[in-house]
């Protein structure tokens, strides 16, 4: 880990009312241009913080530096993907993503917004959809618009709520193919939420391993050893796959519910790294 990463989180902790922590003593670090996923069952706080690191959330305790920075409400240098897409429905396509140009370069004329928005929709394969309006869009058409809206305003890190979860299968693995394309072209630092293993392992190049709620921790932080790029096609042949997949899987259905953040063992400013190999 370097000495500024891009982003530093220490000791975060929220509370809803007066009940449990829905998690805390959660410490981790990204570095610039690193892929992230966040894994762990429902409930245990996941949403909660990314919408911290988007800065639409505020944690009950701890801090979070971005670029050196505590964090201060939202930023277009973070740009939030959402399961539902959440586009402006009266607005077709080419206004959506113009709309969020706009708000990060006032000054541009008309037609560098409109050059930069046509760009960002040929790089999701939508330009001859520019003049639909977002009712006119399959699901993921409509995903990939919010994928060309949150790339268009160029930001310093993506943050993903489970982009992927509503679309059917086949769709689902084209978004991916894309996001892992994009995301290693233009080494995007992301932090993305999913519940599918197989996901994680094809998009991050570290995977936090979260507890159940309430109280929940980051268990230990999987570094995929999967060398990137890696491709959907490629991935499940790799010879250190299954042991990773098995250890995603076993976390998700054994360890994840009977952890003790109590061991003498476990730090949770320095969560185990684990390291599978074939
Ligand atoms: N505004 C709120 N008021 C009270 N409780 C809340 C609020 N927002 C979230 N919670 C609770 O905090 C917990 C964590 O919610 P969060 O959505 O962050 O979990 P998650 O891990 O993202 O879950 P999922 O995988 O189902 O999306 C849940 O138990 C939820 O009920």
């Amino acid at each position: 880990m370097s000495a500024h990463p891009l982003v530093r989180v220490d000791g975060l902790m929220k509370r809803f009312g007066t009940a449990a922590p829905v998690f805390a003593d959660v410490h981790f670090r990204i570095e610039e241009g690193e892929f992230v996923c966040l894994i762990g069952h429902s409930g245990c706080g996941k949403t909660t913080i990314l919408n911290v690191l988007a800065g639409l959330d505020e944690a009950s305790d701890g801090t979070v530096l971005f670029a050196d920075r505590e964090l201060d409400g939202p930023s277009l240098d973070r740009a939030v993907i959402f399961q539902g897409h959440a586009l402006l429905p009266w607005l077709d396509v080419e206004s959506n993503v113009a709309f969020a140009v706009r708000s990060r370069w006032p000054r541009w004329s008309a037609q560098q917004v409109l050059g930069h928005v046509a760009h960002q929709l040929d790089v999701v394969g939508l330009r001859h959809a520019a003049k639909k309006k977002p009712s006119a869009l399959s699901g993921g058409m409509r995903q990939r618009v919010g994928i060309a809206r949150a790339l268009a305003i160029q930001p310093r890190m993506l943050l993903m709520d489970e982009p992927f979860s509503a679309l059917d299968a086949l769709t689902r693995g084209t978004l991916q193919d894309e996001v892992a394309r994009l995301c290693a072209e233009t080494s995007q630092t992301v932090f993305m939420i999913t519940h599918d293993v197989d996901e994680a392992l094809l998009l991050a190049d570290r995977i936090f391993l979260m507890t159940n709620g309430p109280d929940a921790r980051i268990a230990e932080i999987v570094v995929n050893t999967i060398p990137g790029p890696r491709r959907r096609q490629d991935v499940h042949h790799h010879p250190a796959y299954p042991a990773l997949r098995n250890h995603l899987l076993d976390f998700l259905i054994e360890r994840s519910r009977g952890f003790d953040a109590g061991a003498t063992n476990y730090d949770p400013k320095n969560p185990p790294e684990i390291r599978l190999v074939a």
